[in-house]
């Protein structure tokens, strides 16, 4: 039985980390892989709107590589991945614009808005948040050519920064406009990165279905708690592809300014919370070197 007293140690744990974020801007990409079951989505909507109540600014980048793939599987659409992203054709970029903004985005819109009028979605597309620029894919050190797949190469906050100044909670899809206006598909991961940078972010929390990042995957005992960006650099272009796209995402964060990007496990209930408001955290913290 929890005694009244262990109780406020729990709370009273979280003090420090109230303090420290206060008023400051959190990204949080939640990857499609840690949307798993209903009970886990409905907490990480909890955790979104904890943060919100209690001052801090939660942007939310969210994945949907799963729900896209189940999509083209349905429709008979080929898809296979290249160095972790997704090879898009016109015809498959339809399906993931399509999932994204009009199936996952609303799920979790929905989800967060149980508890006020707090999520507003959003993508790339939206007032210009995003410009995409085409992007290959890196095969054994040679760029490899995998269609409507693109990177972040400008950000526009603004639409983001009136939604924050509102109380609002943006929700943001991963696809993106290139500068002549053709829509690319952009990896959530590489998305959020760009974003938190763009936005001076504190700290940017990516949601997937590991424990963190295994230096020497799949040895277990391989999993690192902290890792500086130096070291992570040297690793890179040891990782399997899933993770390749992730890891460079959260480089491109401390690189950019942010002090912290943290790959937490997406399948354990509340992590978002536990990351941010326990002393210990959880999973893997990326710090500039
Ligand atoms: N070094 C590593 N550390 C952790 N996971 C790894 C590593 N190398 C490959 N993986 C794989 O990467 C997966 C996470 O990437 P991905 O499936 O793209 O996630 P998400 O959908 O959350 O973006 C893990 O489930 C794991 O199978
Ligand atoms: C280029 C590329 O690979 N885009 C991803 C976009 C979604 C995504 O990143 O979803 P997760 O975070 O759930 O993996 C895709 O098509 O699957």
């Amino acid at each position: 039985m929890t005694t009244p007293l262990a109780k406020a140690g729990v709370l009273i744990e979280a003090l420090p980390w109230l303090e420290r974020f206060h008023g400051a801007t959190v990204v949080i990409k939640y990857g499609g892989n840690a949307m798993i079951t209903p009970a886990l989505q409905k907490a990480f909507a909890e955790d979104i709107v904890f943060m919100r109540y209690v001052g801090i600014r939660p942007v939310v980048v969210h994945g949907g590589g799963p729900q896209i793939s189940r999509m083209l599987d349905t429709l008979g659409i080929r898809s296979e991945f290249r160095g972790g992203l997704r090879v898009t054709t016109p015809e498959a970029m339809d399906v993931v614009r399509m999932v994204l903004t009009g199936q996952v985005g609303r799920e979790l819109v929905g989800l967060i808005n149980q508890h006020g009028p707090f999520a507003v979605g959003l993508s790339g597309e939206d007032a210009r948040l995003f410009t995409a620029t085409r992007r290959g894919a890196m095969i054994d050190g040679e760029e490899v050519d995998i269609g409507q797949v693109g990177d972040v190469s400008k950000v526009d906050t603004s639409a983001v920064d009136d939604l924050i100044a509102a109380g609002r909670i943006p929700v943001i899809a991963s696809v993106a406009p290139d500068a002549g206006g053709v829509v690319h598909n952009v990896n959530a991961d590489t998305a959020a990165a760009a974003l938190a940078e763009a936005l001076g972010a504190r700290k940017l929390v990516v949601l997937t279905d590991v424990p963190g990042l295994y230096t020497n995957w799949p040895d277990t005992s391989s999993l690192t708690t902290r890792i500086d960006a130096d070291a992570l650099e040297k690793l890179l272009p040891g990782l399997e592809a899933g993770m390749v796209p992730k890891m460079e995402a959260c480089l491109r964060a401390v690189r950019g300014g942010v002090p912290a990007a943290h790959v937490v496990d997406g399948r354990v209930p509340h992590s978002t919370l536990l990351e941010v408001f326990t002393s210990e955290g959880i999973g893997t913290m990326v710090v500039p070197a």
